[in-house]
């Protein structure tokens, strides 16, 4: 039997990621903080060095033993033939292969179960597949909510009528979906060397993001794009609010521009659509802070930057898709697709060959600001172009699309909310001068805003569905049994996937109203695995303080410049799920100029 799950050592350079994911913002805040979110019973992982001793129910090995029972009978069945009724008939042969197949499966499922029984664990619940084998009853439920875009909907109401976790088949795969905290405290810090990033989401973002990809690699590969990135995020940089802020304002600009223009589309006059302005400022200011040089998509952008933007965007939606459908979706050719990875990486790979140029010679890339997050890569001395090109464009893919889809939420939901405008509006007057730039600490001390961001983060979590793969025979916390709090004993290869969109929700954790925009609930409590909208463990988010402030940088030039946020459509707020959240009906909203 492999090794169960252990404690993982703590990458060193991460130690003080290994609490729960809360953000730093306010911390202050927390130290009396109370928590009314209900603390389960203390059951921790089992650590996972010793073995449980209890033994789990008999009753998980009848199944596999029955499973395995009928394939070898079916075998044994065909030995009884005779050797020449064997070979005389193609039928027996293939009837024999297969039965093989099954019967070693069987062999190794009914191992699995032996050792779940006794490592005290129990099966979870089974998704109810009408095609148990390789669950395409499943995969085609999955593809067509994610079509009319109401995945997070469907993986919502699994977690709910069939439990927190279930176990079901991704396309003859055994699979894993769970939605409790403690689960993701193993998966993510307890048993963190247990499950790497695995399966289809890893091939599929190769072709664009490279190998090398601090998104893609694991153990020590993962552990150098690491450390080459940390040190890239300092807290100067972060408090460095001048790059976002030319942003910014162009993007106030740009709104006041689109709303004198008829955009069409059946739009009422005036109306602007706030989502893909966020993704035009979001490309600009990632370059900018990336590259040293801004794209401009929102004022003069050239035809080379709009074409790297276009075929980012292709490249990316293609990826997540084939990352959904499995490594066979690949083999079917699209020339736009690698056309678009070529003018991608082409892009790149110009500025960083600059870059390496430069840092050779000993001069500075001719920025518009000292702080180039590719300067500070390369001052790590490592200068292999492809490896610099692969987290380069794994930042692109970090921070535009997360931060734009934060943006986008927020925005849409002040659009139903004056009340919170308002209130935000007087916090953003009283705490910061109206003529003055706010500082990275004047946005960490406005508390309403902080709130409605972390309540958007819990709302709308960009990043609302990820996986993992069990690299060994190992161990979950939770979601076995009837009652759904035993272990569970997980195979070797299987996949994890977990949805924070469900684990945001769950009312027991986040009270009655956990569906609702209340960022007044951010006073009271103080939640840990049960919010990971930056994931945690040693993978955590490095950019999550980066993010926030920009995020709260852009909310607070906004409404400086707007004082209504009118929403001017009353379709549903879907979401479509790509690597990262995006509204398909856009952000459509009237936005009243302070001075009107
Ligand atoms: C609100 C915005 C953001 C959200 C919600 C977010 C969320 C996340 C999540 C959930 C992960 C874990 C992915 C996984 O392990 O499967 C992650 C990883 C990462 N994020 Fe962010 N992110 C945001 C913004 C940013 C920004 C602005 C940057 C950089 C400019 C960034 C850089 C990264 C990097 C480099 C990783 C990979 C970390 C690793 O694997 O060690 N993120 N982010």
């Amino acid at each position: 039997m492999q090794r169960l799950a252990r404690d993982s050592p703590p990458i060193l350079e991460d130690l003080r990621l290994l609490q729960p994911p809360i953000d730093n913002l306010e911390n202050h805040a927390r130290t009396h903080a109370r928590t009314h979110i209900q603390p389960r019973p203390p059951k921790m992982a089992p650590k996972t060095t010793q073995l449980p001793t209890r033994k789990g129910p008999i009753s998980q090995l009848i199944g596999p033993f029955l499973r395995l029972s009928i394939p070898f009978l079916a075998t044994a069945a065909i030995f009884n033939c005779g050797k020449d009724a064997f070979l005389k008939s193609t039928s027996l042969k293939v009837i024999f292969v297969i039965s093989t197949l099954v019967t070693l499966e069987g062999i190794s499922g009914f191992q699995a179960s032996v050792s779940s029984y006794l490592s005290g664990c129990t099966p979870p619940a089974r998704y109810p597949h009408k095609d148990p084998i390789l669950g395409i009853d499943l995969f085609n439920a999955a593809l067509k909510a994610l079509k009319s875009n109401h995945l997070l909907d469907l993986f919502h109401k699994q977690c709910q009528t069939i439990a927190a976790t279930f176990s079901y088949s991704s396309l003859g795969t055994d699979a894993i979906m769970t939605v409790e905290p403690e689960n993701m405290k193993a998966v993510l810090q307890t048993n963190f060397e247990d499950w790497p990033i695995m399966g289809p989401r890893k091939d599929a973002l190769a072709p664009l993001l490279g190998d090398g990809n601090i998104f893609q690699s694991n153990g020590k590969q993962w552990q150098h794009a690491r450390a080459m990135i940390r040190p890239s995020f300092v807290r100067d940089q972060i408090a460095d609010l001048s790059c976002f802020e030319k942003h910014t304002k162009n993007l106030i600009n740009k709104i006041n521009e689109e709303a004198a223009i008829d955009q069409g589309e059946g739009r009422p006059a005036g109306t602007v659509d706030l989502q893909k302005l966020f993704f035009n400022m979001t490309m600009d200011s990632s370059s900018d802070f990336i590259l040293g040089r801004s794209t401009n998509i929102l004022t003069t952008g050239c035809p080379e930057t709009l074409a790297f933007n276009d075929a980012f965007d292709y490249a990316l939606l293609v990826s997540a898709t084939r990352g959904r459908l499995g490594k066979l979706s690949a083999l079917i050719p699209d020339k736009k697709f690698d056309s678009s990875v070529q003018i991608v990486r082409e892009f790149v790979a110009h500025y960083v060959q600059e870059a390496i140029d430069m840092q050779r010679s000993a001069k500075s890339i001719p920025a518009e600001r000292q702080y180039v997050f590719l300067t500070e890569l390369l001052k790590s001395g490592h200068f292999e172009k492809e490896f610099i090109c692969d987290q380069v464009l794994g930042i692109f893919l970090a921070g535009r699309d997360t931060t734009a889809a934060v943006l986008a939420t927020l925005f849409w939901t002040l659009a139903r909310r004056p009340d919170a405008v308002e209130r935000l509006r007087k916090e953003i007057f009283e705490k910061c001068d109206a003529d003055k730039m706010p500082t990275w600490e004047d946005l960490k001390n406005m508390t309403y805003l902080q709130h409605c961001i972390k309540e958007i983060l819990r709302l709308y979590p960009p990043v609302a569905t990820n996986s993992r793969g069990a690299l060994r025979d190992t161990i979950l916390p939770v979601g076995g049994g009837k009652d759904g709090k035993s272990p569970i004993y997980v195979r070797k290869g299987t996949i994890l996937r977990w949805t924070s969109y469900t684990l945001h929700r769950n009312k027991e954790l986040f009270g009655e109203d956990a569906e609702e925009f209340n960022p007044d609930r951010w006073n009271k409590i103080r939640p840990t695995w049960e919010y990971i909208p930056f994931n945690g463990g040693p993978r955590i988010c490095p950019g999550q303080q980066f993010a926030i402030t920009q995020v709260s940088l852009v909310a607070v030039k906004l409404l400086r410049a707007f004082k209504h946020i009118r929403a001017r459509d009353d379709r549903e707020l879907l979401q479509r799920v790509s690597t990262t959240i995006s509204l398909p009906n856009g952000v459509w909203v009237e936005m009243v100029p302070a001075n009107a």
